[in-house]
C-alpha cells in the first residue's frame, strides 16, 4: 500500500525534548496530505487540527504508548493502517523507536504491508460496545467483593465462577491484563479467544483458549453486587444481574503497518523485565 494522506496522533502528555514530532510533521508536509490531532498541531505550531474521529487518512502515525493506540482505535472513523512510535513506557504495540522514526517513515511512504489483528465484538444485552483490541474485563464495581457468573461457548455451558471477574482477551491482548491474571501468552497469528478468571474462588478454575469464531456468552448471576465491563481500559459500562454479555470476532480487525516480525523479541525484551 502507499499513503498519500497521513494522520498524526500524539499522547496528550507527551514529552518530546528532542522535537521528534515537529520534525516528522515538517518532513511529511512535503510528501503527503496531513491531518494533525490537536496535540500534534499544537506541538508542530500549526493552526489547523483534525479530531481523531475525522481522520480519513491512508495511514495513521501514533506518537505515544499502548494506551494511545487503544484509545485511537476506538475513535478512528474507519479501519486505517497504524504505525506506532513509542513515546510511552512499555510500548508493546508501538514498535518504532522515535530516534529512527524519520528514516523508517521514508521506507513506509515508498510502500508498506498491512497486518490484521483480530478484535473482539462486545455486546451488552442487545447494545453494541466498542470492539476490543486487547480485552473486555468484567469486574466487580466495588473492590474486594465477589461476582458470580456463568460462561457459555457456542450455546454449551462452560463453567460457573465466583471470582473478582473475568478477562476475555484477543491474542494481541494476551500480553496485557490477561497475562497478569495468569493467562497464556498467545502468538497473535493464532485465531483464538482467551478467557481468564480473575481471582477465582475455585481450585479447578483455569484459563481457557477457545476458537476465534466462537460465540462466548457471560451471564451475571448476583443481584446485589454491581459489576462493570471495561473495554481496553477505555470504555466502561455498568452491568447487573441477568445482563448477558456476548463476545464474538469483530467484523473490522485492527490494521497495523508490518514492521519486522518482532512478537517474540517484544515478549522477551518488554515483558521479561
Ligand atoms: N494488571 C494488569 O496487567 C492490568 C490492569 C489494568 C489494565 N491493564 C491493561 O491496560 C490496557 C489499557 O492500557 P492503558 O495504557 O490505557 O492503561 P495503563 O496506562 O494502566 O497501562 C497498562 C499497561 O499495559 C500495557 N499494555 C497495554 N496493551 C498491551 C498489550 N497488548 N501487550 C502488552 N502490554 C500492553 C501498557 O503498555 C501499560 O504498561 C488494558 O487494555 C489492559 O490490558 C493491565
Ligand atoms: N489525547 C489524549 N486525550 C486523552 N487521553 C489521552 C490522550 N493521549 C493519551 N491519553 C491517555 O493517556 C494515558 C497514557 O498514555 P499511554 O498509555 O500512551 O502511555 P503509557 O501508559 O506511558 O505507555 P504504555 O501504555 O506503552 O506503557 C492512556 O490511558 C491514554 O489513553
Amino acid at each position: 500500500m502507499r499513503a498519500r494522506s497521513v494522520g498524526i496522533i500524539t499522547r496528550i502528555d507527551v514529552k518530546d525534548p528532542k522535537g521528534h514530532i515537529p520534525s516528522m510533521v515538517k518532513k511529511l508536509s512535503y510528501k503527503a496530505k496531513l491531518f494533525l490531532d490537536p496535540v500534534t498541531a499544537s506541538l508542530a505550531g500549526t493552526g489547523e487540527a483534525t479530531e481523531i474521529d475525522e481522520m480519513y487518512a491512508d495511514l495513521i502515525l501514533i506518537f505515544g504508548g499502548d494506551g494511545t493506540i487503544l484509545r485511537s482505535l476506538q475513535l478512528l472513523p474507519k479501519p486505517t493502517p497504524i504505525l506506532g512510535i513509542n513515546m510511552g513506557e512499555v510500548g508493546f504495540l508501538t514498535v518504532v523507536d522515535p530516534e529512527t522514526a524519520l528514516y523508517v517513515i521514508d521506507d513506509v511512504l515508498e510502500g508498506f504491508e498491512v497486518v490484521e489483528r483480530a478484535r473482539l465484538a462486545v455486546k451488552l444485552n442487545e447494545f453494541e460496545l466498542p470492539c476490543a483490541m486487547n480485552e473486555a474485563v468484567i469486574i466487580t464495581a466495588r473492590p474486594a467483593k465477589i461476582s458470580e457468573f456463568k460462561i457459555y461457548v457456542d450455546g454449551k455451558f462452560m463453567e460457573d465462577l465466583r471470582a473478582d471477574g473475568v478477562v476475555i482477551a484477543t491474542p494481541t491482548g494476551s500480553t496485557a491484563y490477561a497475562m497478569s491474571a495468569g493467562g497464556p501468552i498467545v502468538d497473535p497469528r493464532v485465531d483464538g479467544m482467551i478467557i481468564v478468571p480473575l481471582a477465582p474462588y475455585k481450585l479447578s478454575a483455569r484459563p481457557w483458549v477457545v476458537p476465534g469464531n466462537s460465540i462466548v456468552k457471560l451471564e451475571l448471576m448476583r443481584e446485589e453486587k454491581e459489576s462493570m465491563v471495561v473495554v481496553d481500559g477505555q470504555y466502561t459500562s455498568n452491568v447487573k444481574k441477568n445482563d448477558v454479555l456476548t463476545f464474538t470476532r469483530c467484523e473490522t480487525p485492527a490494521l497495523f503497518v508490518k514492521f519486522g516480525d518482532k512478537f517474540y523479541d517484544l515478549v522477551r525484551e518488554k515483558l521479561g523485565r
